[in-house]
């Protein structure tokens, strides 16, 4: 892992370092807390930072055998044995990105470059907790080192947005840290917190929900509130694609009787959804966002661990839902009544990439380059295969000139290497294709291209 890391001809590697390398990073959806950056968190050592909320590593560990305990933590259990039994386990992660990624992550925040195994342990945690201690690797310092210029943080409607209206104010950090306005709990309407959040959703909006006409005037006021706090982004996680149509009495009905109680089947699961997603997909066309579906999750796999330890810990996988019909009937429906705004769809599913790449082609247009994206290689296809698939599929079937690039998607201030990670393999690929004679040895057209997909295409689409 040395300059060259990942570069493997002379393109590649002056693509990288005269063109990637230096340009700022806009990480459109990741899932820090707008708090921690606020409040500006300290971290008392490196299992603080690296392992209090990244269920990246927690999953490697338990398939290290690392008991629970030494993963999320446990009665008894200290900081330096979590962290050590991570150190025992990156060896044994070769091949998985971790391996580079923490690394690297030791090396361009700590200028660390031990090994991490059990034996070099013990130094890189005085070397590391010598550095967190000195005050200059909080998490606004991290942020501002890593080059970051705006962070899209992934937020509830009923949200009250305080701490990103606070970071507003702060005058010692001009780095945008914007809401998403992620509204799953509104469509989730066979979920058991379904009804406790419609009431949480008719306190944020000062209104009373007794019927769906209520329901989507508050859902209105909080896309409006988000709106001036400056989202410029909505996130939906689609763990399978709704699509039924529906008109808006049958929606109503249908919520009337989730708010009575009554079961919903899934059949009226799959109206609602279309009726409830078509109406906010409307309402981000008129205020120009951007719409982003996480497509093919398969979450919360395990409920004796979903009970313990709630979501986002470690438990999810690969959904393989077909996506095809259900996507292009919602999109059709936005944009036959020219309300389709832009939209990034991403699949967990590497076998959607080619079925996505191909679907975003019928929906392009507007005047917007690259209205409709590929979305980038996301959590489980964030792996350096995962990369290439999508970034060939975008090529192949679209425009990779005008991907819109990497986000981290992470809950780890130190998690930025992943744009670099993901710059290097960009540039290797193009420089590939050159000394192929795929691609023109152009230098000022492909370090356009790069410089575009790894910066100026996101602030130009998302109009930051
Ligand atoms: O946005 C999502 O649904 C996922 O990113 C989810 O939050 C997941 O836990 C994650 O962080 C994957 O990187």
């Amino acid at each position: 892992m040395d300059d060259n890391f990942l570069l493997s001809n002379e393109t590649a590697i002056r693509l990288y370092h005269d063109f990637a390398k230096d340009m700022p990073i806009i990480d459109y959806h990741c899932h820090l807390s707008p708090q921690q950056i606020y409040e500006n968190t300290s971290f008392a050592n490196l299992t603080e930072a690296w392992l209090y909320g990244d269920h990246y590593k927690w999953r490697a560990m338990r398939a290290n055998g690392v008991e629970e305990r030494y993963v999320t933590g446990g009665e008894g259990v200290t900081d330096y044995e979590r962290f050590e039994a991570w150190a025992k386990t990156v060896p044994q992660t070769i091949g998985n990105p971790l391996y580079q990624w923490s690394h690297l992550e030791l090396r361009r925040y700590f200028d660390v470059y031990e090994l991490i195994n059990e034996k070099n342990a013990p130094a890189i945690w005085e070397q590391v907790n010598q550095k967190l201690a000195e005050g200059s690797y909080k998490a606004r310092d991290l942020i501002k080192m890593s080059g970051v210029e705006v962070i899209c943080t992934t937020d509830d409607p009923v949200d009250s947005l305080e701490f990103h209206i606070a970071i507003k104010q702060l005058e010692d950090f001009n780095v945008q840290v914007l809401p998403s306005f992620r509204p799953d709990k509104a469509l989730e309407i066979n979920r058991a917190p379904f009804l406790e959040w419609v009431g949480k959703l008719s306190a944020a909006a000062s209104r009373t929900i007794d019927n769906y006409d209520a329901l989507l005037e508050a859902l209105e006021a909080r896309v409006k509130f988000f709106d001036e706090v400056g989202c410029k982004v909505s996130d939906h996680a689609l763990d399978y694609v709704a699509y039924a149509e529906t008109t808006r009495a049958e929606a109503a009905a249908i919520f009337a009787k989730a708010l009575n109680g009554e079961t919903v089947s899934l059949e009226e699961e799959k109206q609602y959804k279309t009726y409830t997603l078509l109406f906010l997909g409307r309402l981000y066309a008129e205020r120009g966002w951007a719409m982003q579906f996480h497509i093919n999750a398969a979450r919360n796999n395990s409920s004796r661990m979903f009970g313990k330890l709630g979501p986002d810990t470690g438990f999810d996988s690969i959904n393989d839902s077909a996506v095809a019909y259900p996507l292009v009937k919602l999109l059709d429906a936005l944009d036959t009544d020219d309300a389709l705004p832009k939209t990034i769809v991403y699949s967990l599913n590497a076998k959607d990439n080619d079925v996505l790449g191909s679907i975003i082609g019928s929906f392009q247009g507007g005047g917007v380059p690259g209205k409709i994206q590929l979305g980038s290689a996301w959590w489980f296809n964030d792996t350096k295969n995962g990369m290439l698939d999508q970034m060939n599929a975008l090529a192949n079937l679209g425009l990779l000139s005008r991907f819109v690039g990497m986000l981290t998607d992470s809950r780890s201030f130190l998690s930025y290497t992943r744009h670099e990670y993901f710059r290097r393999l960009l540039c290797n690929l193009l420089g590939e294709w050159v000394e192929n004679g795929e691609a023109p040895h152009d230098m000022k057209l492909l370090g356009d291209m790069v410089q575009n997909i790894s910066y100026r295409n996101a602030k130009a689409y998302f109009g930051f």
